[in-house]
């Protein structure tokens, strides 16, 4: 396979690279290699295209020869750069936080919709965020919602910091609080949105999943148990007792798990109403609402 040879400009080491990482039938290979190179030179988009005839030096070349064979090897770009982007925000990783993934906007867009319709945008909302990770999707709500606070929980007391520095380096850290706990069962009421991503993979089909997410992401990130609903099973009934009447529960689920998610949500007296589920790009129902009847 071509390795970069001395004398490689900017553009053709993102070529070349691009075609070693196409012909291991890798999905997004010239998306990757501007990444990796883009990182090895601490250059961004715009600095890649206007320095792209110049020439890599020697510890260029093996630099970027070294990320390359990380990535060849399975590991995902956003580990090997150490952050990833959600909603436009850029997010530090770490080995403790799963790499937010696109699909997980629904929730973000589920949840924004839904306050929306109800003019509650600029309101003074109390958030929590159950299983926050890297603080994805409570950080995407508050870059949303000028008056709003949350908070967001995990078992993970090295992810809850990736979250904490994350708000911090966003500007959020004022309005987010990071708390350790199992699922809600730190925090009192009242709220008027809880969201979550909980773990959801069936225990079985962990040894199935691609390597880039079997090897890297955090196996308490994934795991959800025999049938992959144990989560719900036990953050569904704290949220309902934890959200004022009027509030909202936005949860992600894994493809076919919708329906029994919002059965659920019925059992804990949360209504499903016509849109309280939402598809991601690819059409999979990926987000579904409950929301807490006034009595
Ligand atoms: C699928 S990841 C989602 C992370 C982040 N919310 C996102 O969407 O990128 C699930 C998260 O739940 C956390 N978690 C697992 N079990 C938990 C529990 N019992 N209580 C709170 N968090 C838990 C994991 O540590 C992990 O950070």
């Amino acid at each position: 396979m071509t390795e970069i040879v001395a004398g490689a400009t900017i553009d053709s080491a993102r070529r070349m690279l691009a075609s070693r990482l196409s012909a291991a039938g890798l999905e997004s290979p010239e998306l990757d290699a501007r990444l990796l190179v883009g990182h090895a030179l601490q250059l961004d988009l715009t600095g890649l295209v206007m320095h792209g005839q110049r020439a890599l030096s020697a510890a260029d070349i093996t630099w970027l020869e070294a990320l390359m064979q990380r990535r060849l090897a399975g590991e995902p770009v956003a580990r090997i750069l150490g952050t990833k982007e959600f909603w436009g925000l850029e997010l530090q990783l770490s080995a403790d936080t799963l790499v937010p993934r696109p699909d997980t906007e629904t929730v973000v867009e589920l949840a924004l919709e839904h306050l929306a319709a109800g003019g509650d945008l600029k309101r003074p909302l109390r958030i929590a965020d159950l299983g926050t990770g890297s603080g994805a999707i409570l950080l995407a709500l508050l870059s949303e919602l000028p008056a709003a606070y949350g908070v967001g929980t995990d078992i993970s007391h090295a992810a809850l910091q990736t979250a904490r520095d994350n708000a911090r380096i966003l500007g959020l850290g004022d309005r987010a609080g990071f708390i350790a706990g199992s699922y809600a069962s730190a925090l009192s009421p009242p709220f008027d949105l809880i969201v979550s991503n909980p773990p959801y993979i069936p225990s079985r089909e962990i040894d199935d999943l691609a390597i880039d997410v079997r090897a890297y992401d955090p196996l308490r990130a994934l795991d959800g148990g025999a049938d992959g609903l144990d989560a719900y099973r036990a953050l569904i009934p704290q949220a309902a007792q934890l959200l004022q009447p009027g509030g909202t529960l936005v949860v992600e689920v894994g493809q076919g798990q919708s329906e029994d998610v919002a059965e659920l949500m019925r059992a804990a007296r949360l209504a499903i109403d016509s849109s309280a589920i939402k598809a991601d790009l690819a059409g999979i129902p990926r987000a579904v609402r409950g929301l807490k009847k006034v009595r």
